[in-house]
C-alpha cells in the first residue's frame, strides 16, 4: 500500500495542499484561493471559514481528482500564515473575521505595550511589539470592540483554527506562538507577566505543542465533511517561515533563506538563543525542537509586484511582465522603487511609511518600472543581509523560495544584489514541503529533520553573482538606503491627508 503525508500551506492568497510519498516526491497538489478583506487603509482581514472550506476543497480534489486514497494518508501537517488573530467564544465559534499579519491598525496598542513594559517586553518575547503581531491585535479588539472581547474565551492563529476544525482539539505550536508575542521564549510558556500587564486571562491561551507533536486524529465530523479517514494523524505544524526554512533545508547557520511570497522574508537558523538583534529582526522558536531562527520581513514583496500588475499591467501575463524587466538595465536606468506600500516591518518598523519611485525620467518605459520593483524588493532584503553581516553571521548560500523564485531573472538579481550564491529548489514547495516533513518526522518515518531533508529537499540551479552587476548594485543599494529617511516625513503628511479626507 502507498503511504502519503499531506502538507497544508495556508498562505495569504491561497491554501496549497501537497501529497508526498515516503521518498519526498510530490504525487499530487491542489490549491484554492480566498479573498482578502481590506475595508480601510491598513486593515487586512480574512474569514476563517474560507480557510477551512478552501483546505477541504483542496483535500477533496486530491481524493477525487488525483485518486489519493484516504486510507493511504498517514499524516497531515501545516504551514500557516503567521500572527493572524482568530477569536473564539465559549463554544469555539469564531467571533469576528481574523485580523491578519499585514494589518497595521494597531500602532497605538504597540505604543501602549512599549510604554508599559519597555525593554522587559523584548527580554521576555525576544521581539518588539509590532503592528503585525497578535497581542496588539487582541488589545485593539479589547479597546474597540468590547462586546466581542467580553465573549472571547480562546485565541488561535490561522492554521491552528484549521487544525481545530479537523481534530476538535485546540492547540498552538511553539514556532507560531512566538509570533503572538505572548510567549516567554526562554521559559517556553505563555507569559504570565504579559497577560497580567494587559489583563488577558491566561485561560485564553491555547495548549502549546511542538511542530512534530500529534494533535490527534481526524474527527468523525471532519471525516464525513472531507472524505478523509479517521486513522489519519494530524500534527502541530509551524509558522510559514519556520516551515519554509525546514522545506528549504535551512537546518544549519551557514545558510540563509530568501522567501518571496506576499510578504518577503530573509531568515537565518540560529543556534544561540542569546544573539541580540534588539528587536530589529524577529526572533522565533523553530519548528525543529530546541532551536530558533531570526528573520526580517518586507511586508510587500510579492504584493508589490501584484499591485503593479493589477494597476499598470492587467493585460499581460505574470511571466511576461516579469520577463520584460530583462529589457531594462541593472539599476532600471536610474529608477529606484521602495516597497513600503503597506508600511514596513524590517529594518524599519514603521506602519506609516509608504513606497516610492525615485528618479522617474521622461525616457523610462514600463519595463524599467517592472525592473525597479523587482530590484527594490531585493534591496530591502539586502538591508537584512547587512544586519547579519554586522553580527558576523557567517553564511555562504542563500536558498530562494516562494512564488518569486519562479523567475530566473529575479533569482539572478538576488545573487547580484546579495553578492552571494543563490540556490533554488528543484521542486519549489518551501512551506508546503516543510509542513509535509513535519508529518513525516512526527510519524517516525525519519529520526529527525536532517534525515528527512536528505530524502525530501533537493537543491536545483545555483545562481552566482556577476561581479560587474554586483558592483553596480553595491553603489545603488547605498542610494536606496537613503530613501527611507528622506521620505518618512512626506509619507506621514500624505497619510494624515488621506485619513483626514477618508
Ligand atoms: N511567474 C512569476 N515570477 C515571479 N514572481 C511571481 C510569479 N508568479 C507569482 N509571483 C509572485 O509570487 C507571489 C506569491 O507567492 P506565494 O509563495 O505563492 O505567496 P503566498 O504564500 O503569500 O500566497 C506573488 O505575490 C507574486 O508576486
Ligand atoms: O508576518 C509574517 C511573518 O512574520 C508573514 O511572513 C506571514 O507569515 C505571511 O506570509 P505569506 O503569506 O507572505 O507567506
Amino acid at each position: 500500500m502507498n503511504e502519503y503525508v499531506l502538507g497544508v500551506d495556508l498562505g495569504t492568497s491561497a491554501v496549497k495542499v501537497s501529497a508526498m510519498n515516503r521518498d519526498g516526491e510530490i504525487v499530487a497538489q491542489q490549491s484554492y484561493d480566498y479573498p482578502l478583506i481590506q475595508s480601510r487603509p491598513g486593515y487586512s482581514e480574512q474569514n476563517p471559514e474560507d480557510w477551512v472550506s478552501g483546505t477541504t476543497v483542496a483535500i477533496v480534489r486530491l481524493i477525487l481528482n488525483d485518486h489519493i486514497k484516504p486510507a493511504e494518508i498517514a499524516g497531515i501537517s501545516f504551514s500557516g500564515q503567521m500572527h493572524g488573530l482568530v477569536l473564539l467564544d465559549e463554544n469555539n465559534q469564531v467571533l469576528r473575521p481574523a485580523i491578519l499579519w499585514n494589518d497595521t491598525r494597531t500602532t497605538k496598542q504597540c505604543e501602549e505595550i512599549t510604554a508599559k513594559l519597555g525593554d522587559e517586553f523584548i527580554d521576555i518575547t525576544k521581539n518588539k511589539p509590532l503592528e503585525g503581531f497578535t497581542l496588539p491585535k487582541m488589545l485593539w479588539v479589547k479597546e474597540n470592540e468590547p462586546s466581542i472581547w467580553a465573549k472571547a474565551k480562546t485565541f488561535l492563529l490561522p492554521k491552528d483554527y484549521v487544525r481545530y476544525r479537523m481534530t476538535g482539539q485546540l492547540g498552538m505550536d511553539y514556532s507560531d506562538a512566538t509570533g503572538t508575542v505572548l510567549l516567554d521564549v526562554k521559559a517556553g510558556q505563555w507569559s504570565q507577566a504579559i497577560c497580567d500587564a494587559f489583563d488577558i486571562p491566561m485561560s485564553m491561551c491555547p495548549p502549546l505543542m511542538r511542530s512534530i507533536d500529534s494533535a490527534g486524529k481526524i474527527s468523525d465530523s471532519y471525516a464525513i465533511f472531507s472524505g478523509l479517514d479517521t486513522h489519519t494523524e494530524v500534527f502541530g505544524g509551524a509558522a510559514d517561515n519556520a516551515a519554509g526554512a525546514v522545506g528549504a533545508g535551512i537546518l544549519s547557520p551557514n545558510m540563509v533563506l530568501s522567501s518571496i511570497g506576499t510578504s518577503g522574508v530573509v531568515l537565518k537558523y540560529e543556534e544561540d538563543p542569546t544573539v541580540d538583534y534588539h528587536g530589529v529582526l524577529q526572533f522565533e522558536d523553530h519548528a525543529i525542537p530546541d532551536s530558533y531562527y531570526s528573520m526580517g520581513v518586507t511586508l510587500a514583496a510579492g504584493y508589490s509586484l501584484n499591485w503593479f500588475k493589477r494597476t499598470f499591467a492587467q493585460d499581460e501575463s505574470f511571466n511576461d511582465m516579469v520577463a520584460s524587466a530583462g529589457k531594462s538595465t541593472v539599476g532600471a536606468n536610474g529608477l529606484l522603487y521602495t516597497p513600503y506600500i503597506v508600511g514596513e516591518r524590517a529594518p524599519y518598523a514603521d506602519a506609516d511609511i509608504r513606497g516610492s519611485f525615485t528618479g522617474v525620467d521622461g525616457t523610462h518605459q514600463k519595463s524599467d518600472f517592472v525592473r525597479a520593483v523587482l530590484e527594490g524588493i531585493i534591496f530591502s532584503f539586502r538591508d537584512i543581509m547587512d544586519i547579519y553581516d554586522e553580527h558576523n553571521g557567517d553564511f555562504d548560500t542563500v536558498v530562494a523560495i516562494g512564488g518569486g523564485a519562479k523567475s530566473e531573472l529575479w533569482l539572478q538579481i538576488q545573487a547580484d544584489i546579495f553578492n552571494k550564491k543563490v540556490v533554488s529548489l528543484t521542486n519549489e514547495q518551501g512551506p508546503g514541503m516543510g509542513a509535509a516533513m513535519m508529518a513525516a518526522v512526527g510519524l517516525g518515518w525519519f529520526k529527525d529533520f536532517q534525515e528527512c531533508a536528505e530524502k525530501f529537499v533537493h537543491f536545483g540551479k545555483a545562481y552566482l553573482p556577476n561581479p560587474e552587476n554586483a558592483k553596480k548594485y553595491e553603489q545603488l543599494h547605498k542610494i536606496y538606503a537613503q530613501v527611507y529617511e528622506q521620505t518618512k516625513g512626506i509619507s506621514e503628511q500624505l497619510l494624515d491627508y488621506r485619513r483626514a479626507n477618508d
